[in-house]
């Protein structure tokens, strides 16, 4: 049977390790690095680094592809925003990233290619993949057996988060077969890939090799708007970048993220900012309110 996904409660069990001690520093909130952000496509990129900045990473640096674009962003001068190339796709360890989100906004060119190749054979880190970048693995095998090995190696540490059309690229069929069967879909994303899925879209679904789907009950038709999904992106990274001094797991931080995304568009709608308009950035600053009202109510409660 198809399982909620984890009550309010349990959420909040899971957010509750995100509370910061007095002493912490920005060391244990953790280095996030997302690359993409190609051609026209540079806001993609700079709405999942926001989402990453706004829902607490410590450092968060942007790779990003579109040269025009690669500069210091003077309305969020916060985010760390370097030019992508070959030569620091191929250095990308020496970043020292926590955890790496890699996809929106990236297009399917020879540097994104490098980029992909250079971040799945990165041992440990956990690292999320969105956008072009699922797009890149459902159109090389290769890509799929360098996914499937990081796996192996280190399992539990890599999530795609596919939106119905890019998951009919992957699993080879068609949108409507997707939606026809979504828990279907799923799990066949799960056997293919080896790695934690979110199936986004109406009731998103998520689940792993360890874990059986649970479905988000939350969420509206506002968020059918570009840029929502890379916000998403930001979000995970964010919270499993805190997640490592934290003690949270991909899974768990995937769990909280896609909760409190759901959450916020439901909770603007209530308030009247959309439907209809609602924006990413809207969603992004709501989710960073529900995350510290929901600390802070835990903390009073204690
Ligand atoms: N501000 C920006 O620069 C933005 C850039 N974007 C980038 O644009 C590139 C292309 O991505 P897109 O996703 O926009 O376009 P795609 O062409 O990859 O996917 C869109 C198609 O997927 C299917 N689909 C998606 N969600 C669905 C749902 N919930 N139910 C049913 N079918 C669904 C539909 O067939 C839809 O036409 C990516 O790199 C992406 O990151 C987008 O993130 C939008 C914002
Ligand atoms: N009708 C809907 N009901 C619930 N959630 C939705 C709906 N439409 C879109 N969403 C959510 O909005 C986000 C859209 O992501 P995505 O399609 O990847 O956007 P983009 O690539 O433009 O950033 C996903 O999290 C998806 O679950």
């Amino acid at each position: 049977m198809l399982k909620a996904l984890p009550e309010n409660i349990e959420v909040n069990d899971l957010i509750q390790r995100l509370d910061r001690g007095p002493a912490e520093h920005k060391g244990n909130a953790g280095k996030a690095l997302l690359v993409g952000g190609d051609t026209g496509m540079a806001g993609a990129l700079l709405l999942a680094g926001q989402s990453c900045l706004y829902l607490g990473a410590g450092w968060t640096m942007l790779q990003m592809l579109d040269h025009h674009s690669a500069h210091a962003n003077s309305n969020h001068p916060e985010l760390m925003i370097s030019q992508a190339s070959i030569k620091s796709a191929t250095k990308l360890q020496d970043l020292k990233a926590d955890v790496l989100g890699i996809g929106p906004g990236l297009g399917q060119s020879e540097l994104a290619q490098t980029y992909l190749t250079s971040i799945l054979t990165l041992p440990n880190a956990p690292v999320v993949i969105d956008a072009d970048a699922i797009n890149l693995i459902a159109s090389s095998e290769n890509n799929l057996l360098l996914l499937k090995i990081r796996n192996q190696r280190f399992p539990h540490r890599t999530i795609l988060t596919p939106h119905p059309g890019e998951a009919a690229k992957l699993l080879k069929t068609d949108v409507a077969t997707i939606q026809k069967n979504r828990l279907q879909a799923i799990n066949r994303l799960v056997e293919l890939t080896q790695s934690i899925v979110v199936l986004k879209g109406q009731h998103t679904l998520i689940a792993s090799p360890d874990h059986s789907p649970f479905v988000c009950q939350a969420g509206n038709p506002g968020m059918a708007t570009g840029g929502m999904g890379d916000i998403l992106t930001g979000c995970i990274v964010a919270i499993a970048a805190q997640g490592i001094h934290h003690h949270l797991d991909l899974w768990e931080s995937s769990c909280i993220a896609v909760h409190l995304h759901a959450l916020a568009a439901d909770q603007l709608v209530k308030k009247g900012v959309g439907p209809i308009g609602l924006t990413p950035s809207e969603t992004m600053i709501e989710m960073r309110s529900i995350i510290n009202q929901q600390l802070k109510q835990l903390n009073a409660s204690h």
